[in-house]
């Protein structure tokens, strides 16, 4: 029987708090002892504060008396309350560290696993929402092992203090007892209802950074429709709701410290009234009384814990969003090494891709020769940035295998798939300070032609930008290649040829250019093509295409339709066989593209 959709919510829920505990212990572990410290301190203060009554009241007693060891118990007490205020500050001093240390901890932990994840399964959470959590709430989820250790110390004095009471005087000890299960009802009311508050509250948090960065994405797109009134309502939508749960967390935490603030003096004034009975039948003297008034303002400083206990109940809902990024799946790599020189052949066994449930990629099985260039054509949706992406290992198949070299991609080390296989993108994102940056990022020792043991020199940078039609508007720049990113306003097609360049300065005996001359005018797409066939390390490449061109210079031509391979063969082959095909490129043809009715001739041209 398949599981209610509540019980695998439940589960969820339960195993993200489970992951969420062991982080924060982790992390707590990681601070080097500075966790225990804070404990310790706290503790040790928490012993002073309970040893300061009974100190002072004995002193007191002594010096009533006129006993000769008055002035140094005066001389202790003054020692007692000076540790207690050392303790304190070095305790605060300590919680700074190990606040900051674990928040650092945990956010480099979701970002390591963000990184490490597929991309698809990084998709997974909104990108406003991902940087909420690993912000706002990794630093909220970063004060728990340091409050769940004031939590505990604060502990202490209310329970040392009844024991106090209690070997002080007996009925005292009992006036104080009377009011204490009222303090536990308000203690559990608080953290129940501060839980739910605070859950929701940052739901509405995640929600509202969600939808504010999905604008800021599409902030062309809003002012093109005149719809950023609208959008500003869509974005502000929940924050009633964020105000509503922010003033109840607020209300809960107050209406908790007014009425243990109402319930503490009624507890000293019963212990003060039983106390005093008990001083006038001689049974406790004054050091004594006085004592146990202070040990009963301790005790009923229960209400004190509502505090810590605030931050650690906050800080665990927080972590839970942040540890959700940790259930991410790895994606891990295997340890084989490419056989050396191979050609880069590409087999493609029964490949099957599945997302949100539907098959989008159909048993593909394919064999394409090392060395070949390979267009992949099809329809809007047809699966072909899925077929680039598994065929580069960006993800894996649901079911069958892709081998390169005869090699499974999924057991090939990481370092070999990051120097065999290059990616161009329709459109790329650039990474690094300067323009130069962004083309040598991720080339490093040993990858694509021109790179040094260092990483890629200036001249290599140059060439892969010749290459890619992108050197002579970098020069124009105001300090070329050493322009910074933020100062170079670019085209589209300007930002796809840098993209273009990064992937052929790492270009590895396979790659993948999804789109990737899609924004280019006709004549520059031409250079880059024939850059392609003769100036970049030859090897096997996997082109996306909707340009006729694309396809009538490929040596495979590789149809899909509906996650299915319809055909493949060569251009020609197909254009005549096939009105289906032709159908592909329709505008294209219609528009009187090259090749599109002499394909042989133009492939010869391109050459
Ligand atoms: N992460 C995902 N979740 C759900 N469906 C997905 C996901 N990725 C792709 N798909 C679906 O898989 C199908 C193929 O997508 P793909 O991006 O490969 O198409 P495409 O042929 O490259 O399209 P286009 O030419 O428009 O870029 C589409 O129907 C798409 O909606």
């Amino acid at each position: 029987m398949r599981p209610t959709e509540a019980a695998v919510d439940g589960a969820e829920t339960q195993a993200l708090e489970r992951g969420a505990d062991r982080a924060l212990v982790a992390a707590a572990r990681h601070s080097g002892g500075r966790t225990a410290a804070v404990l310790g301190c706290t503790v040790a203060a928490a012993a002073a504060a309970l040893a300061e009554p009974a100190v002072l009241g004995h002193t007191l007693d002594l010096l009533l008396s006129g006993s000769p060891s008055g002035p140094a118990w005066t001389l202790l007490c003054a020692a007692v309350i000076a540790a207690e205020v050392a303790l304190d500050a070095a305790a605060a001093r300590l919680t700074g560290e190990v606040d900051g240390r674990t928040t650092a901890r945990l956010r480099r932990l979701g970002l390591a696993r963000l990184l490490r994840t597929a991309p698809h399964h990084a998709a997974r959470h909104a990108s406003g929402e991902t940087a909420a959590r690993l912000t706002a709430h990794a630093t909220e989820a970063g004060r728990v092992p340091a409050a769940a250790a004031h939590a505990v110390a604060a502990l202490l004095p209310p329970i040392g203090a009844v024991v106090a009471l209690f070997l002080i005087d007996l009925w005292t000890a009992l006036a104080f007892l009377v009011g204490v299960p009222l303090l536990v009802l308000l203690l559990r009311a608080f953290a129940r209802d501060t839980l739910n508050s605070v859950a929701r509250y940052q739901q509405v948090q995640l929600a509202t950074a969600g939808r504010l960065l999905e604008a800021l994405a599409g902030a062309r797109t809003i002012a093109a429709a005149g719809s950023a009134d609208r959008e500003r309502a869509r974005i502000l939508a929940q924050l009633p709701e964020l105000g509503t749960e922010g003033r109840r967390m607020w209300q809960v935490y107050g209406g908790t410290t007014a009425r243990s603030a109402a319930l503490m003096p009624m507890l000293l004034y019963a212990v003060l009234a039983v106390g005093g009975i008990r001083l006038s039948a001689g049974a406790i003297g004054i050091g004594e009384l006085l004592a146990a008034v202070r040990y009963a303002g301790l005790a009923a400083g229960i209400g004190a814990v509502t505090g810590g206990l605030a931050a650690v109940v906050r800080g665990r809902a927080a972590a839970r969003r942040t540890t959700a990024l940790l259930a991410l799946p790895v994606f891990g790599h295997g340890r084989k090494e490419l056989p050396a020189d191979g050609p880069g052949a590409l087999e493609l066994r029964d490949v099957r891709v599945v997302r949100e449930g539907s098959t989008v990629l159909h048993d593909i099985s394919l064999l394409i020769p090392g060395g070949s260039t390979v267009a992949v054509v099809g329809r809007s949706g047809a699966g072909k940035t899925l077929f680039a992406a598994v065929a580069g290992r960006l993800t894996d198949p649901d079911a069958g295998q892709v081998l390169l070299d005869g090699v499974p991609l999924r057991e090939v080390t990481a370092e070999a798939l990051r120097r065999e296989v290059g990616y161009a993108f329709d459109r790329p994102v650039l990474l690094g300070d300067t323009v130069g940056d962004a083309i040598a990022f991720g080339a490093d020792a040993g990858a694509g032609a021109g790179t040094g043991p260092a990483g890629p020199g200036p001249e290599a940078v140059r060439a892969a930008a010749r290459a890619a039609g992108a050197d002579l508007f970098v020069r124009r720049l105001p300090h070329g290649y050493g322009t910074r990113l933020a100062d170079a306003p670019m085209s589209g097609g300007e930002v796809q040829r840098l993209g273009l360049a990064r992937a052929f300065l790492r270009a590895g005996r396979l790659l993948v250019l999804d789109d990737a001359t899609s924004s280019l005018d006709t004549v520059t797409a031409r250079q880059v093509e024939r850059a392609l066939a003769h100036e970049i390390r030859p090897g096997t490449r996997i082109v996306v295409a909707h340009r006729l061109s694309s396809a009538v210079r490929a040596d495979l031509v590789v149809w899909l339709e509906d996650g299915r391979v319809r055909a493949s063969g060569t251009h020609d082959e197909l254009w005549q066989r096939d009105p289906g095909y032709r159908a592909v490129f329709a505008a294209d043809a219609e528009a009187g593209a090259e090749g599109a009715a002499v394909p042989e001739a133009t492939r010869e041209a391109a050459r």
